[in-house]
């Protein structure tokens, strides 16, 4: 069954100018269920261009894309969230709804706008909310939360989504240390469930105990991609971070 056997998310030679600039050059690689995939490089490296590629917010200059075997530009907005789920870095002011609404628009891809959530999929948003600690902000205005509270509620709204690839944009930001570890702990339980996890991390050291690989990135394109046992050695990281 040749189904089985292909790539989650497959990048061919991807290509990409932003104003003109070029940003991104021939950039290939796959994802796979059940993996945890690091994103590293500088600042300015295009590891939130790559991103926005991948989630179909802009298009390729040229290469492929293809999301479960088919071409992204052959998705609609909604088909595309029931596959991908995107927590992004910045912590949007947004009208003040509750938490609790906040995780259950989470669902939406499933439904229409108006759609009134059963008392299960609440429950499930509840529980949801209590595996990332976070049970006690469940009926708090979401636009009242901290950075890092924000930062938690909008990846309980994206498990909720329960989209087979999960693209998170420098999660740890603004989480504390034990906020931290706890969602590595769920991150790599997600990945055993066989979930894909995509982050990007400006933490080398960090992101080699708890990933499983690495993509580095640096001038438009990638220098290493493999285990993190190789992608980040000590002469790799120094290389990445040169100036
Ligand atoms: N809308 C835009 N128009 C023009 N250039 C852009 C735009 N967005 C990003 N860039 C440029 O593209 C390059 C890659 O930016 P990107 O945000 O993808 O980098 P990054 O690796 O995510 O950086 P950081 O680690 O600082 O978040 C940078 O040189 C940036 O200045």
């Amino acid at each position: 069954m040749e189904e089985q056997h292909a790539a989650l998310m497959q990048v061919q030679a991807v290509s990409c100018d932003l104003e003109h600039i070029s940003v991104l050059r021939e950039v290939s690689f796959s994802l796979q269920k059940g993996e945890m995939v690091g994103l590293l490089g500088a600042n300015g490296a295009g590891k939130t261009t790559l991103m926005r590629l991948i989630l179909g917010f802009i298009r390729p200059l040229s290469g492929e894309i293809f999301l479960a075997g088919q071409h992204l530009k052959h998705y609609s907005r909604r088909a595309l969230a029931q596959l991908i789920a995107y927590v992004p870095q910045g912590h949007y002011a947004m009208f003040p709804y509750r938490v609790i609404d906040v995780v259950l628009m989470g669902n939406l891809p499933r439904e229409s706008f108006w759609y009134s959530a059963s008392s299960a999929l609440v429950e499930e948003a509840q529980l949801v909310l209590e595996k990332l600690s976070i049970g006690d902000l469940t009926y708090r205005r979401y636009t009242t939360l901290s950075g890092g509270q924000r930062q938690s509620v909008l990846l309980a709204r994206a498990l909720l989504q329960k989209a087979p690839l999960l693209v998170l944009d420098e999660p740890e930001t603004g989480l504390d240390y034990g906020q931290q570890q706890r969602l590595y702990i769920l991150l790599r339980q997600l990945t055993a469930e066989g979930y894909c996890i995509f982050a990007t991390t400006h933490d080398p050291l960090r992101a080699r105990q708890v990933f499983q690989r690495a993509i580095l990135l640096q001038n438009k394109t990638i220098l290493c991609d493999g285990p993190v046992s190789t992608a980040l050695s000590d002469r790799l990281i120094e290389k990445l971070y040169q100036r």
